[in-house]
């Protein structure tokens, strides 16, 4: 009898053993994983967006494919506990790294023209090194550290907050048909040969104002962090060196004082005479940050906005299914918890 229940409890033991590493290095990954792809994170980005940088789509290709274990226990088991997982992030990491300097390198060497990433090597092997952050190690591991980071900076920045604005534009001019039939008239209008060129964009005005109130409403990027590089004093409240500072970028924009009553509601008119005429005080309208760390890449992204909004309208209606449940919440950037429904018409 005795004999039974011992069996019984290392068999339960054992097979309880393998249910949780099963749990935890296959499962529960590959739900993350899906769950995440849902989202639009890490699964394969639109070509429009990596057109011009094929090797990023494909390493992010492959991350999508390697990664799974990576995403998973990243986001659900600390290091602390499982100190493997350190090892295997750290491995990762390397190979991830790896993988941008080998693809950054190939590129540079197959191509004449002087693209973004030559620019980043130029940059590599100038004095802007110097820095504190890079100093004690060797010239090439500086190197190499200053290549994958400003690329590694570059996508992070710049791919998920213009993909996530597309989307929301898109639904709110799914929500609000008047404001649609507008920017497909005013696109209709501004290339009239059919063609739209580079020099026509500053003509889009009212997508520009659709394209700044959706950036209002759902501002990827809903917090700012700044850290106190010394004690400030403002007005009555005094900052001491060293602390945190989140700056409510979302909150700021949405604030019926600055903005009006109709603070919370779509109303792209507010941009017609520019964002000092929308807002009492402008400033607080800041989807792109503000001061000296102001996004690098503001201007590129509205063009980018631009082209593809107007690619997708001039072709396409857009209607809001009923299935579409409102839900957006601040993840790494403001995303739809359950994703878009829209209805899609060839125009
Ligand atoms: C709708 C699209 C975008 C939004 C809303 C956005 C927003 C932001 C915000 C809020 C910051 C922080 C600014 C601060 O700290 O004051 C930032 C930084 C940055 N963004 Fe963007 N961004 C967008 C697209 C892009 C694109 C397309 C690129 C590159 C191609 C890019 C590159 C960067 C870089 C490099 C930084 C860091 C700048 C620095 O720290 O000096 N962003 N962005």
């Amino acid at each position: 009898m005795a004999a039974t229940v011992i069996l019984s409890a290392v068999i339960g033991g054992v097979v309880g053993l393998l249910f949780y590493l099963y749990n935890l290095l296959l499962l529960r990954p590959k739900l993350l994983r899906s769950k995440l792809q849902k989202q639009g994170i890490n699964g394969p980005a639109p070509s429009f967006l990596l057109g011009n940088i094929p090797e990023m789509k494909r390493i992010q290709l492959q991350l999508a494919q390697k990664d799974h274990n990576l995403v998973g226990l990243d986001h659900d088991w600390p290091s602390t506990v499982f100190p493997f997982v350190e090892k295997w992030k750290n491995q990762y990491e390397k190979e991830i790294n790896s993988m941008i300097l080998r693809t950054v390198k190939q590129r540079v060497e197959a191509s004449y023209e002087k693209s973004f990433l030559q620019r980043i090597l130029e940059g590599a092997k100038s004095d802007v090194l110097d820095y504190e952050f890079y100093n004690g190690l060797s010239t090439e591991i500086s190197q190499n550290k200053f290549i994958v980071d400003n690329c590694k900076s570059m996508y992070f920045a710049g791919y998920e907050t213009s993909a996530i604005t597309t989307s929301w534009v898109l639904l709110l001019l799914a929500a609000h048909l008047e404001w649609q039939a507008r920017v497909r008239a005013e696109l209709l209008e501004v290339r009239r040969d059919g063609f739209l060129d580079a020099d026509l964009l500053p003509n889009l005005k009212t997508m520009t104002m659709v394209i700044q109130e959706t950036l209002r409403l759902y501002p990827p990027v809903g917090l700012l962090p700044r850290e106190a590089l010394q004690d400030i004093k403002f007005k009555d409240i005094v900052i001491p060196r060293g602390m945190g500072i989140r700056i409510p970028i979302a909150m700021l924009q949405q604030d019926p004082h600055l903005w009006g009553p109709d603070a919370h509601q779509f109303n792209p008119e507010r941009f017609a005479h520019g964002i000092s005429a929308a807002c009492k005080i402008p400033q607080a309208y800041m989807p792109f940050g503000i001061g000296p760390r102001i996004c690098a890449g503001q201007h590129f992204a509205m063009t980018e906005l631009k082209v593809m909004l107007s690619l997708i309208l001039s072709k396409f209606c857009v209607s809001v299914s009923p299935k579409y449940n409102h839900s957006p919440v601040y993840r790494l950037v403001v995303v739809p918890e359950h994703g878009i429904d829209l209805y899609v018409t060839k125009i």
